[in-house]
């Protein structure tokens, strides 16, 4: 008997099982942020996670707020929902005496804007520098709503210390030096961007924010409700993050790729936008000491680890990469030691 002709009535891109791709890293923290030895109960994932993820989400945060005060980090993450929602429901002429000045990116807008011809994000946000306290524009900061201040300002500190908790444990993963860590980061700069992202009618032509890395070492998003959106970069495919109920999304900045010496990624990342849900976020940043320089943590390069970035002074490091429009992970490149142009120093 003749065998059946075989039809092929088309094809299709083979691609990876998505349902695979997005079984993302989840770290449950158990931390007493008020004692020196906290403890994350799931230390043995982190390594894999900033690797192979460069991202990762953290939950029984609610756990290590304010410890001292048990029950009021619920409160804090509510506030700051409640204080964020209504600072963006703000009438235009208010928000007018918060926008940025045509010399300093702080305050209502957009960033990394250097073109009349760029095509604009689909969001608006306001960005501010909270941290050290002696570059914090108090011009702008105490022209905020009071309560949204008083909000800020908690979430500011508690961020800082579940930055540094983080960060203490990266050190340990990397066997890097812990104190080259703390003394990188302890004054370190720490700004926060509230992101908005109206409905739009026509989603699949704009985005929320462009595929981008951030400057920072370790960035720590905070999802102000249920509306989906922000994608992470895997093997060449767009992942979308699902975020847990009061849990923060944590992932690597390029600043964190140049200390450990490219051994943790800083991850690609951007903002899809929706037809009929709005978006809202915190991202808080946390960056080296502005006075630092940085390059690869000397313990962990030596002549069999040779480094692969360049040492730059911290502020310039800031100044180049908010002059760019941006654009992937492109100024990490430019940071970049290309073969044998290296150095152990
Ligand atoms: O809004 C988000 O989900 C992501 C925000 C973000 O990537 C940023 O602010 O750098
Ligand atoms: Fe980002």
């Amino acid at each position: 008997m003749e065998s059946n002709t075989e039809v092929n009535l088309g094809k299709s891109i083979i691609v990876p099982s998505v349902q695979e791709l997005s079984k993302e890293p989840i770290i449950s923290i158990q931390a007493r942020l008020d004692v020196e030895d906290c403890m994350f109960s799931e230390l043995d994932r982190l390594p894999s996670a900033c690797k192979d993820w460069g991202f990762f989400q953290v939950c029984m945060v609610l756990s290590c707020l304010n410890v001292v005060n048990h029950g009021v980090s619920t409160s804090l993450l509510e506030e700051i929902r409640t204080q964020i929602e209504s600072f963006f429901k703000l009438p235009y002429e208010e928000k007018k005496k918060l926008w940025q000045q045509p010399n300093h990116q702080e305050g209502f807008g957009q960033l990394f804007v250097v073109s009349d011809e760029q095509k604009l994000d689909w969001s608006d946000m306001f960005f501010i520098t909270t941290r050290p306290h002696d570059i914090r524009r108090d011009d702008l900061f105490d022209k905020l709503p009071t309560k949204l201040r008083g909000a800020l300002e908690t979430y500011s500190i508690e961020g800082k210390k579940l930055a540094m908790t983080i960060l203490g444990y990266m050190a340990k993963a990397l066997k890097m030096d812990a104190e080259e860590m703390r003394e990188l980061f302890n004054d370190g700069v720490q700004t926060l961007r509230m992101n908005y992202y109206p409905c739009c009618p026509e989603p699949d032509k704009a985005i929320g924010i462009t595929p981008h890395s951030d400057a920072d070492a370790l960035t720590v998003v905070f999802q102000l409700n249920e509306t989906e959106g922000l994608q992470i970069r895997k093997e060449g495919r767009w992942v979308p993050v699902k975020p847990l109920p009061n849990a923060f999304i944590v992932n690597i900045g390029d600043i964190m790729e140049i200390v450990s010496n490219g051994i943790y990624r800083s991850i690609k990342h951007r903002a899809t936008v929706n037809s009929t849900k709005e978006k809202l976020s915190i991202a808080t940043f946390n960056s080296s000491n502005l006075d630092s320089e940085l390059g690869p943590a000397p313990s962990l390069i030596g002549p069999d680890n040779p480094a692969n970035f360049r040492r730059v002074p911290s502020e310039n490091y800031f100044k180049e990469f908010f002059a760019r429009k941006l654009n992937g992970k492109s100024y990490l490149d430019f940071m970049r030691i290309e073969n044998g142009e290296g150095n152990t120093s």
